[in-house]
């Protein structure tokens, strides 16, 4: 499998390459070549085999033979073996055609934990075979980056930074980033948004000299390898429900557009989706391009679902790649446009093909309480504030047609304040996470300015010292 650049001018690359590449040296990001295809009679037999199974088989086309299959089928079984669910992420019915998909029974409660723990391996044995080292970052709306530290705390081979908006995420994701001891762990604290910090790694990313000095990777999901993980549970789901003899639709609470663009992934290889609607926040940049074609950003407003507080949907760039024909000259054009003047408009056909599979819908903060509150009296089930907005958007988009099988992102638990505040019960963090509500914290606060974080990268960086 080749994957190339959405911008068309960054070197053609196999999935090692992808994976230790993060974003392409054109400013764009990976996508494969082709989708690889599975008949209706593959994607039945998905049904009732184990998750490591599924994802076995459904993340081997995109890998093409980079790594041995035994060796992959057994890092795939040792990410998810310390799931706390047996079936890793279980479905849960919450009304009468309404189902929420828990991503959250990995490490850090959040379904970032599906991908990362298995990136963590991958990147690790790709940087073993090749003796080389890596210099991990990640800009964090509070989810990615305490799951890209459990994935990568301790590691030989990597050192990771994590850049976060100060005072901006709740006070579990930020002791999650804050409280681990391993020596190659670096949260830094950013006086800014999330946009200032993920605007940040890209700008590092593109700092060639940079990027080449301390041998930069990343962890978001510009990485097609983080995509490519979330893909699995949309087969999985949609099989529980009757896939693929049946449609089914997803509702994704949505910031940086790489969770819906899994289910984008998997419709394209071949499982019956209905509708996959994007789920936001007031943060609404999303809806507002699917209702007016024309993609613009505003200023970004705290709300009680912080991991949703984002206005540059990195991953809506694959999607424009694919209604474009993969069309680089054209992406650029749209991407530059957006960074000189904040915004740009998408054409009647392209529009018209993504209106077509996604709908979208926002739920602001008092919504948010009220779903949360009623949930929990009509289907005795507790919602995060993120999941919450998935569960609002997808009843106003509900159907008979097919079930809607809503993401849900985050354990509740890791929002405790606005949890309570909706509806009066406040959720308990698993025993094993406790512990980590008293620890002393280590973070390193520094301004939202790329030279900054490069100055504090390269005297902190094993791959500078030791130079590989
Ligand atoms: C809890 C939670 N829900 C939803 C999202 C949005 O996911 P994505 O950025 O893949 O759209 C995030 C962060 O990304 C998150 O942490
Ligand atoms: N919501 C995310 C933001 C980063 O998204 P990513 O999927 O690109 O890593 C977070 O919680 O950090």
């Amino acid at each position: 499998m080749k994957y190339f650049s959405t911008r068309g001018e960054a070197p053609v690359l196999d999935f090692s390459d992808v994976l230790l590449q993060g974003l392409a040296r054109d400013g764009g990001l990976y996508l494969p070549a082709e989708w690889p295809r599975f008949s209706a009679e593959k994607i039945a037999s998905f049904a009732g085999k184990p998750y490591r199974d599924v994802a076995y088989e459904v993340i081997k086309p995109f890998v093409g033979g980079c790594i041995k299959d035994d060796v992959l089928r057994s890092m795939i079984a040792k990410a998810y073996a310390g799931f706390r669910h047996p079936a890793v992420t279980p479905l849960v019915q919450t009304g009468e055609n309404e189902f929420v998909l828990e991503l959250f029974h990995g490490p850090t409660l959040a379904f970032k934990d599906v991908a990362m723990q298995l990136l963590g391996l991958l990147m690790d044995h790709v940087l073993e075979e090749r003796g080389l080292r890596a210099t991990i970052v990640g800009a964090t709306s509070g989810d990615t980056g305490g799951a890209a530290i459990d994935a990568f705390k301790g590691r030989a081979r990597t050192d990771i930074f994590i850049l976060f908006p100060d005072g901006r995420v709740s006070n579990v994701q930020r002791r999650q980033m804050t409280t681990q001891k391993e020596g190659n762990v670096h949260a830094l604290a950013l006086t800014g948004n999330f946009d200032d910090c993920q605007t940040i790694v890209k700008g590092m990313f593109n700092n060639f000299g940079f990027r080449d000095r301390v041998a930069l990777s990343g962890v978001n999901s510009i990485n097609w390898a983080r995509i490519l993980a979330q893909i699995v549970y949309y087969f999985v789901s949609g099989v529980a429900l009757g896939a693929p003899h049946r449609p089914v639709s997803f509702t994704v609470p949505t910031g940086n557009f790489g969770d819906i663009f899994a289910g984008y992934a998997a419709m394209k290889m071949g499982l019956p989706v209905d509708t996959l609607v994007v789920a936001t926040n007031v943060n609404d940049i999303l809806a507002r391009t699917l209702e007016t074609g024309r993609y613009e950003m505003r200023g970004v407003s705290a709300t009680t679902a912080p991991s949703m507080d984002i206005q540059i949907s990195s991953n809506f760039e694959r999607l424009l790649a694919e209604v474009y024909g993969h069309d680089g000259h054209t992406v650029r054009r749209l991407m530059n446009q957006l960074g000189q003047s904040g915004s740009f408009e998408i054409e009647a056909g392209p529009l018209a093909a993504i209106r077509e599979k996604f709908a979208a819908g926002r739920c602001d903060d008092k919504q948010t309480a009220a779903v949360i509150a009623n949930t929990l009296e009509e289907a005795g089930y507790l919602l995060d504030p993120h999941t919450a907005i998935g569960v609002h958007v997808a009843r106003e988009n509900a159907s008979l047609n097919s079930p809607m099988i809503v993401l849900g992102t985050a354990h509740p638990a890791k929002f405790p304040d606005a949890v309570e505040a909706a509806c009066g019960v406040r959720p308990e963090l698993p025993d094993e996470l406790k512990p980590m509500m008293e620890a002393e914290e280590q973070q390193e606060i520094l301004p939202a300015e790329q030279s900054a974080v490069e100055r504090f990268i390269e005297t902190h960086a094993r791959a500078v010292k030791s130079g590989v």
